[in-house]
């Protein structure tokens, strides 16, 4: 927990799922009749050593199998919520996973609305604006990801935009064009992971095959210059995950993080927990670990939190976008 206030942020890269901390996992689990693997939390939270992304997905997806209910989903919500703010957190763009719940028989409904009792009051009661974001899984057939879009329809008054995630490597974007021109059609913003794992060249395919507005993660864009210039032009936000790219092994030390040296290339970069249970932080953790790491100076966390409030989805209501802005730039660090 930070000692200091912490800087007013947008969070923009963050899995509504990996959220899910152990001790909400074995109470839901319990309330659901669910038998999990592990015996407790403690040795749950052992199984948190990742050596790569799939080995995280694989314990991801299992885990979820504790949430069921409307209930479930909005304890999940609150639950984050709650420690958003008090990490600085002002906006949240959350990103759900639908295939993950209707693979086994949760139906879609039951997911939007209960993450959207909690959204609803996140202002009220948290102090934090939101948007959903929903995620394709680019493991799972495009047919499918085209069958979640078509029964998101009626629930789209609480659905901002698409995304597209799980495991990048063998999985590039181009395939879910189709998918994403439908989104823009039905007026859905699209983001999604891309250069995670995978190299800049995810990034490209993401730009060029499906339109991305953001780029989630693009941690390695700094291995193709043209790409650094072509994303420096467009001021196209990259959503970076640091203590994920430490936890899944992405990189061996936080020292190593390419992020100052892409703030330096002039690139819109933003810093997020996207599975902050799993990796060890929320998002005022992750700024922790790049300042002490990297020795960012304030003007570098500054513009870090500002280009969180002009990459977020917040077009519908600049006044809002203004006064984060504001807030922003009244932040006074303590020692
Ligand atoms: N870091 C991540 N990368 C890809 N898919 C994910 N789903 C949840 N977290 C993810
Ligand atoms: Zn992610």
């Amino acid at each position: 927990m930070p000692t200091s206030v912490p800087i007013p942020k947008a969070e923009l890269h963050l899995h509504i799922e990996g959220t899910l901390e152990p001790e909400l996992a074995f109470a839901l689990a319990a309330r659901n009749g669910v038998t999990l693997s592990h015996d407790d939390t403690l040795a749950l939270r052992s199984a948190f050593a990742f050596q790569d992304l799939q080995s995280f997905l694989d314990l991801y997806y299992e885990l979820m199998a504790v949430l069921r209910t409307e209930r479930d989903f909005e304890e999940l919500a609150d639950a984050y919520l709650a420690r958003a703010a008090a990490q600085g957190v002002r906006h949240a763009e959350i990103f759900f996973d639908p295939q993950a719940h209707t693979s086994r028989g949760v139906p879609f409904g039951t997911v939007v609305e209960g993450l959207g009792r909690a959204l609803d009051r996140s202002v009220e009661r948290y102090g934090i604006s939101t948007r959903l974001i929903m995620c394709f899984l680019r493991d799972q057939p495009v047919v499918s990801a085209l069958a979640t879009l078509a029964e998101a329809e009626p629930y789209l008054g609480r659905i901002t935009g698409v995304g597209l995630d799980s495991a990048e490597l063998g999985n590039p974007p181009g395939p879910f064009r189709e998918v994403y021109e439908r989104a823009a059609a039905l007026g859905l913003h699209r983001v999604a992971h891309a250069g995670e794992e995978g190299g800049p060249e995810y990034v490209t395919e993401a730009l060029d095959a499906l339109g991305v507005e953001r780029v989630d993660h693009g941690r390695r864009v700094l291995e193709d210059p043209a790409l650094v210039a072509r994303l420096v032009r467009e001021q196209i936000p990259l959503t970076l995950c640091p203590l994920s790219n430490v936890r899944l092994r992405g990189i061996d030390t936080m020292e190593q993080h390419p992020l100052r040296d892409m703030l330096d290339a002039g690139l819109k970069c933003t810093v997020n927990s996207d599975d902050p249970s799993y990796f060890g932080g929320y998002a005022q953790d992750n700024f922790d670990a790049v300042r002490t790491a990297l020795g960012l100076t304030e003007d570098q966390e500054r513009t870090l939190a500002r280009n969180s409030f002009e990459a977020a989805f917040l077009e519908d209501d600049e006044e809002l976008r203004t006064r984060y802005l504001k807030a922003v730039e009244a932040h006074r660090f303590q020692g």
